[in-house]
């Protein structure tokens, strides 16, 4: 529990309910990406919400991009608010809340969109995909190609996971990606994506079964990258990388105090 979260008793209680029936999970953190906007469908945001509290059912954190705009918002504030830790990870450039609104629970600043990616992926035990855009897209198809390569197979070194791999869900609400799923459907058939590679993506239209099928799922796809060397090479992380100039330990804002320890 997020020590600047201050709830009221009925809260407490609900928090209290959820925990005693808690479903058990192989997952302490999943980082969840999708839109800065709400999206023309009231589905979005009501899956958006749903899987927040889902997270929640099964005591399972969050990670995500920070702030409260769009989808982001109404996720983070539903794990928040049932009463589970949020971390946002979030570049300086978008800190300012007239860009990104306020972050509920603890806000990890970056330096850059790149480490945060890397942050987010240290961060969490599997990812899942809302509907968004462009920056949706480029995360999801960034965490796709690096399970491709192996590099999140390997056993997450963190807390009660349990040495599984590392996996990419997609909630295909009201069909949203259909479209993104014909694509590489047609990439399988052109010989550029590997039918294996095509099994990366767990897919499910709806929050309960995605989670689910997430904790009942086992990877088919070859190995090549372990995952630790990459970390160091490729996504440049390193334990006291924040933002350079800050001390290691330095760096974390909780948003409810909003001020820079
Ligand atoms: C300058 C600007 C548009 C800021 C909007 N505010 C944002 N604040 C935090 N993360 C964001 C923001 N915009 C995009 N992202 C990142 O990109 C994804 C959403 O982008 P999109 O709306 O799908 O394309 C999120 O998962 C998040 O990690």
């Amino acid at each position: 529990m997020d020590s600047e979260h201050h709830m009221d008793v009925k809260e407490e209680e609900a928090v209290e309910v959820m925990n005693l029936t808690a479903v058990p999970s192989r997952f302490r953190r999943i980082c969840v990406f999708c839109g800065s906007s709400h999206g023309k469908k009231k589905s979005y945001q009501d899956a958006a919400v749903e899987l927040g509290k889902e997270l929640v059912a099964r005591n399972i954190d969050l990670v995500y991009g920070g702030g409260s705009v769009g989808l982001m918002g109404l996720v983070s504030r539903a794990v928040y608010n049932g009463g589970r830790h949020v971390i946002g990870v979030i570049p300086k450039t978008l800190m300012p809340r007239e860009i990104t609104g306020e972050t509920v629970g603890e806000v990890k600043p970056v330096a850059d969109m790149h480490q945060r990616k890397a942050e987010m992926a240290r961060q969490s035990d599997a990812f899942i995909a809302l509907p968004g855009g462009y920056g949706t897209l480029e995360e999801l198809l960034e965490v796709i190609a690096w399970a491709q390569l192996g590099i999140h197979d390997k056993p997450c070194s963190m807390g009660n996971y349990n040495g599984e791999m590392l996996q990419v869900g997609l909630l295909n609400v009201d069909g949203y990606y259909n479209s993104l799923l014909s694509f590489i459907d047609k990439a399988v058939e052109e010989e550029f994506i590997s039918p294996t590679a095509r099994h990366i993506i767990v897919l499910a239209p709806t929050p309960k079964e995605l989670l689910q099928k997430l904790e009942e799922y086992s990877p088919r796809h070859e190995k090549i990258a372990p995952k630790t060397k990459w970390d160091v090479e490729q996504l440049g992380y390193c334990k006291t990388c924040e933002i350079p100039g800050l001390k290691e330990g330095t760096a974390i804002i909780q948003a409810q105090g909003g001020s820079m320890l």
